[in-house]
């Protein structure tokens, strides 16, 4: 079995907090040695990480990979390869698939396919509901068996209280959590973007805060009664992020992820009828977005991920109202997270990697997370100094649907080991160029 050995990187464990630098040794798929000064072994494949930051894996807990149904849009190859580019070792794909994927034989198919990719892992995530339709229970013993890690009807909300209730008790009973699009549908209908001053300005019909935070709080009353581990997926307001605390001072299996376009963008993103910010829940005020980097900060937020959802140019390239929601992210998030939080103060290096790798392992209940001798070995590598401007032309994904077009970031993945194996994606700190 094949070793590599990381050469003077600077580890980052979420684990212990720690932040120093050593070598560190892979052999068979798991973390051997730590160490300084280490030698290698015959054979060993060797990269120099000096300059590198070695985070654990990267996982992101929520990407659409449009796989089956909306091949146009997305495939499960060209969205594995997009996660590698942004970092990332593994996803959990939502199920708003043609078929969606609300039966043992989608979440079996879209697991499979990840299987014969090899690169990032795909872990399903099954339907609450027949359809996504939030009439009947999807069958989430048999999704779960055929290897769903979570549930949820992304893109719509659970509106029957009484179906939530009961497909939490379930999820609970199969130890997988509940990830809620928590968007109240009747304060939302025909919204396209953020009510308030901007939405009014641009004559586009808004969605207020208040629905996402009515979601929550009835959600949250939900996890409490039942007892189930409830996820909340892109928390966008300052509201929910104050309902998220509160459940997590009781004690409640709340938690919570955020996303880079919500952290970083406000509704003025939308400014020019911008089709490439639009997106759901919408980009908010400044306020929510201080909001969102204080419970990042304070804990609150447990998670960032992308919710990479790719959509095809000639869809995003129509009027505002008529536009699908949705933003490519898998490609810019650790750059975002540099650039925005981490260069500026608001997260240290160990709460960067914890809301990256290990925060997210815990909630789909995947080992890993943490860099000791013995755990598994999936490892981001991060050049921290590294600009680079984004150019969505140079994407993996099918999707090139962003509104960072162009930006200048500070703080890009150089590489991944996933299965075994070193994945370099821009060169290392010390090097040429070298790409996949
Ligand atoms: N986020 C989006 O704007 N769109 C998602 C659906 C979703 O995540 O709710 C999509 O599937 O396109
Ligand atoms: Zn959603
Ligand atoms: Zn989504």
């Amino acid at each position: 079995m094949k070793r590599i050995l990381f050469k003077s990187g600077t580890l980052v464990d979420p684990g212990s907090g720690r932040v120093w630098q050593a070598d560190l040794l892979v052999e068979e798929g798991r973390i051997k040695a730590i160490d300084s000064g280490m030698a290698a072994p015959r054979g060993t494949e060797v990269v120099n990480a000096d300059g590198c930051l070695i985070f654990p894996g990267c996982v992101d807990v929520h990407v659409h990979l449009r796989e089956p149904g909306f091949e146009y849009k997305e495939t499960i190859a060209t969205g594995v390869r997009a996660a590698v580019r942004g970092g990332f070792v593994a996803v959990a794909a939502m199920p708003n698939t043609r078929p969606v994927a609300d039966s043992a034989a989608v979440v079996g198919y879209v697991r499979a396919r990840g299987e014969e990719e090899g690169l990032a892992r795909v872990f399903p995530v099954g339907a609450l509901s027949r359809g996504s339709e939030g009439k009947e229970m999807a069958p989430l013993g048999e999704m779960r068996q055929a290897g769903a890690v979570a549930f949820s009807d992304d893109g719509r909300w659970l509106a029957d209280a009484q179906l939530m209730r009961r497909v939490m008790e379930y999820a609970r009973m199969l130890k997988a959590p509940v990830i809620s699009h928590c968007e109240e549908p009747t304060l939302t209908k025909g919204g396209v973007m953020n009510e308030g001053i901007t939405a009014t300005v641009l004559g586009l019909r808004g969605m207020p805060a208040a629905a996402e935070e009515i979601a929550v709080a009835r959600d949250i009353i939900l996890a409490e009664f039942t007892g189930c581990h409830l996820h909340v997926a892109h928390i966008s307001t300052a509201g929910a992020v104050r309902l998220v605390r509160e459940a997590k001072s009781r004690g409640l299996k709340v938690t919570a992820e955020v996303t880079p376009h919500h952290f970083t963008l406000t509704e003025e993103a939308v400014q020019g009828y911008a089709t490439c910010a639009k997106v759901n829940p919408p980009l908010r005020t400044r306020a929510d977005v201080e909001a969102l980097r204080e419970a990042l900060a304070d804990g609150t937020i447990d998670i960032i991920a992308t919710d990479h959802a790719p959509h095809a140019r000639e869809e995003k390239e129509v009027e505002f109202d008529q536009a699908p929601f949705g933003i490519s992210g898998l490609e810019t998030a650790i750059a975002l997270v540099f650039t925005e939080l981490v260069h500026k103060g608001i997260l240290n290096l160990p709460q960067a990697a914890a809301k990256l790798s290990l925060n997210p392992r815990r909630l789909l209940g995947l080992p890993g997370g943490v860099l000791a001798e013995g755990e598994p070995a999936e490892l981001t590598l991060i050049d921290p100094e590294r600009e680079e401007e984004v150019d969505p032309a140079a994407f993996a994904s099918k999707g090139r649907n962003t509104p960072f077009a162009g930006w200048r970031l500070k703080g890009w993945p150089v590489g991944v080991v996933v299965r075994g194996k070193w994945i370099p994606v821009r060169p290392l700190p010390g090097e040429g160029l070298r790409e996949i």
